[in-house]
């Protein structure tokens, strides 16, 4: 594969939402589902979300455990994975918790049209890989990602980057926590937001396993062809 393996994981109410119609963060994990989530983070070589994402949570993106922590520094690997933000227009502040919070190389992927002065900027604090020309392309960003032996990427959203990447085709297992609440809102992001697909194209899925954790459900899916790939 001339790609990483790529999953998403991401915590949603049990209507679907990932953050209130205001776009703050709910806790809709337990204590279990957190270290499930810190497990899987310590075993991925790259974590990446969208820079709307960044603008709400201001998340760090860190292993949390000491112990994995650890794992990770006695495999020959970095405490933490690359941060990697997709941020076609290079808005990440420059003092976003990615920055401050733990070792280890964190990447800005911008478009061509990013302003040159922010780039310079943000290339003190990481590497800015620069695909497409308007927005981030997905697909030559992966690519880049790959020849950097990156292996295996943990996309943690938003709404729309998940659309990005589910639509461009490059998703190869999605984890879903369906938390027990419900948040409502038509506005309030979804799993997958974006412009959707179409009657024709819809994605079709495989469930790997169901799992109760705690007051909730682990579902892990495996991404299969569109629709209009499997009618013959
Ligand atoms: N419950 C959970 O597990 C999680 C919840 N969230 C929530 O999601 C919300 C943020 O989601 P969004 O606003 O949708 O932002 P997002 O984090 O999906 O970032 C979207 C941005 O990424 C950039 N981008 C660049 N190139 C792109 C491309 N080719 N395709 C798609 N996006 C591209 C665009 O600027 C776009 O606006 C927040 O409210 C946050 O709390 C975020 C992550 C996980
Ligand atoms: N797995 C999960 N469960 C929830 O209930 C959540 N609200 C989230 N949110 C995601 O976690 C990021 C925070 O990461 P740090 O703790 O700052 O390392 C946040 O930005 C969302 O991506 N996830």
């Amino acid at each position: 594969m001339d790609r990483p393996f790529i999953f998403i994981n991401s915590a949603m109410s049990a209507d679907g939402k990932l953050s209130t119609k205001e776009k703050k963060q709910v806790r809709i994990s337990g204590k279990l589902d957190f270290e499930r989530v810190d497990e899987l983070r310590a075993h991925a070589d790259a974590i990446m979300v969208g820079i709307g994402t960044v603008l709400s949570d201001d998340p760090s993106l860190t292993v949390k455990s000491p112990e994995r922590r650890e794992a990770r520094k006695a495999a020959g690997k970095c405490e933490n994975p690359v941060r990697i933000i997709v941020d076609s227009s290079a808005r990440t502040p420059l003092d976003a918790d990615i920055f401050k919070k733990g070792e280890g190389l964190r990447i800005i992927a911008v478009s061509t049209s990013a302003p040159a002065e922010k780039i310079e900027k943000l290339n003190e604090k990481a590497l800015v890989i620069k695909a497409g020309t308007k927005k981030v392309d997905l697909p030559e960003l992966v690519r880049k990602l790959k020849e950097m032996e990156i292996n295996t990427i943990m996309v943690e959203g938003g709404a729309t980057l998940n659309w990005g990447m589910l639509s461009s085709g490059l998703v190869d297992e999605i984890y879903t926590f369906v938390g027990n609440l419900i948040i409502g809102g038509a506005t309030a992001p979804t799993f997958t937001d974006g412009e959707g697909f179409s009657e024709t194209e819809i994605l079709k899925l495989e469930l790997l396993s169901a799992e109760k954790i705690e007051d909730g459900i682990l579902l892990r899916w495996k991404v299969k062809e569109k629709m209009n790939q499997i009618v013959s």
